[in-house]
């Protein structure tokens, strides 16, 4: 066993820490998925038990799921679906997406406690189960609502009676507890209750960076840096390039705590520069509407409301503000479906220097993001070159992040020679 838990309470509850010295990319940490939940909105693209997206064959009874195999089906059939075909239709139609996935999450826990033989297929070195996580008193009055629709909705198990205040409780655990589940691209496909995953904390200075693990969704923990035996595991409960005030905002709102890392204590703090002056701004209230109104506008027309909203923040905030970062990178995504190789690449390699400040530590956005760049100078035969030492750059920070055998640094390893034959 490479990690324990401990219990002794240092001002942030129980912890986990190495009980061996870790390299950057070592396996830390696996936590097997207590329940899962695919988003709703993916339902139509992606298999309801694996996530990935493909061919797919929806389920003739309910008609609102989707497997990718029978193999996806008879699995996802035999521990949740055969409780929940009769009762989604009624489901979907009472409540909306955010809520139905809550409440799925919450129902598949409960049962999955209340079946003995229903245990995650890898068991966590030490023994933690949903009922031991931590709620906040706080939290009840916003899961009310919840709690009454997993009440009604037929979803719990028949032979063990749960109150309303233990369902509430379980909401509650969930709002601190639970992970949103990523995909390799880190985009957001699911939900998940990880029990083991979930004895970590949090650290601006996080020492391992968290994936999935494709169609199983075992959470994986590796580590960004030398980690010491004896020492906490962290990771990190928000996104790091935020401005530390923020990240602190979030952190208090979400998880009830203030974070006392060294990068939030100290006043140098690298975000901290980053912070909008007022966000208020005449300038910057019309970038922000100017961004909202590209989301919904027609491609010609987004690019150049993007565009007007670029100069508006650049003109307004600090160098490297995550506010221009994020205008860059929906252009990008304009750019990129146009064609416009030479405008896609100039916008990518100006977001690289954002995400080289942003991101100081390994992490897979920095990573992704030169894959991209690399993808597109590759394209272009002036940047060949270049283009051969992004993807070269993606895959070091991409080997620690998710290892060298996952199927995505596989698949850059083989751009990378691709790129390189002459
Ligand atoms: C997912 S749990 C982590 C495990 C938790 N320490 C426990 O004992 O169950 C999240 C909670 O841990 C605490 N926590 C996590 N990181 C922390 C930190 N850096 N400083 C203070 N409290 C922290 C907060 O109470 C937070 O709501």
């Amino acid at each position: 066993m490479a990690v324990q838990l401990e219990t002794r309470d240092r001002g942030a509850g129980r912890w986990v820490s190495a009980t061996r010295a870790f390299a950057p990319g070592d396996l830390v940490l696996e936590s097997a998925p207590f329940a899962f939940a695919l988003l709703p909105s993916l339902w139509t693209e992606r298999c309801q038990s694996c996530f990935e997206p493909g061919s797919l064959a929806r389920c003739g009874r309910c008609k609102l799921v989707y497997y990718c195999s029978k193999g996806c089906q008879q699995t996802d059939w035999r521990t949740h679906h055969k409780f929940e075909c009769p009762r989604l239709n009624g489901l979907v139609q009472s409540v909306s997406g955010d809520m139905i996935a809550e409440v799925l999450l919450v129902a598949r826990t409960l049962r999955t406690l209340s079946d003995p033989s229903a245990t995650p297929q890898t068991p966590p070195p030490q023994s933690v189960a949903p009922t031991d996580l931590v709620w906040f008193e706080e939290d009840h009055g916003g899961v009310a609502r919840t709690a009454a629709v997993v009440e009604s909705s037929g979803l719990l198990p028949s032979h063990v009676s749960y109150s309303r205040t233990e369902i509430e409780q379980m909401l509650c655990r969930a709002h601190v507890n639970n992970f949103v589940i990523t995909d390799d691209l880190l985009l957001d496909v699911g939900a998940g209750c990880f029990p083991w995953g979930a004895m970590i904390n949090h650290s601006c200075l996080y020492n391992c960076f968290t994936t999935f693990a494709p169609k199983t969704h075992v959470m994986q923990l590796r580590a960004v840096r030398h980690i010491a035996a004896g020492e906490e595991i962290t990771h990190a409960y928000v996104d790091v390039a935020l401005p530390s005030s923020k990240r602190q905002r979030q952190l208090q709102a979400q998880y009830h705590f203030a974070c006392a890392c060294e990068r939030c204590a100290s006043p140098t703090d690298l975000a901290a520069s980053y912070d909008r002056p007022d966000e208020r701004t005449p300038a910057l209230e019309q970038a922000r509407e100017l961004v909202a109104g590209a989301a919904r506008a027609p491609a010609a027309e987004a690019v150049v409301r993007l565009e007007r909203a670029l100069a508006l923040r650049q003109a307004a905030l600090p160098k490297s503000d995550v506010g221009i970062l994020e205008v860059h990178s929906q252009l990008l995504t304009h750019y990129i479906d146009e064609g416009d190789l030479e405008k896609a690449l100039r916008t990518a390699t100006t977001m690289a220097t954002f995400y080289e400040k942003l991101y100081p530590q390994p992490h897979a956005l920095a990573g992704l993001h030169l894959y991209t760049l690399g993808d597109l100078g590759a394209q272009l035969a002036s940047h060949r070159l270049a283009a051969a030492q992004h993807l070269q750059q993606a895959k070091r920070i991409l080997n620690i992040t998710h290892g060298t055998q996952h199927r995505l640094v596989q698949a850059l390893a083989a751009r990378i020679a691709d790129v390189r034959r002459p």
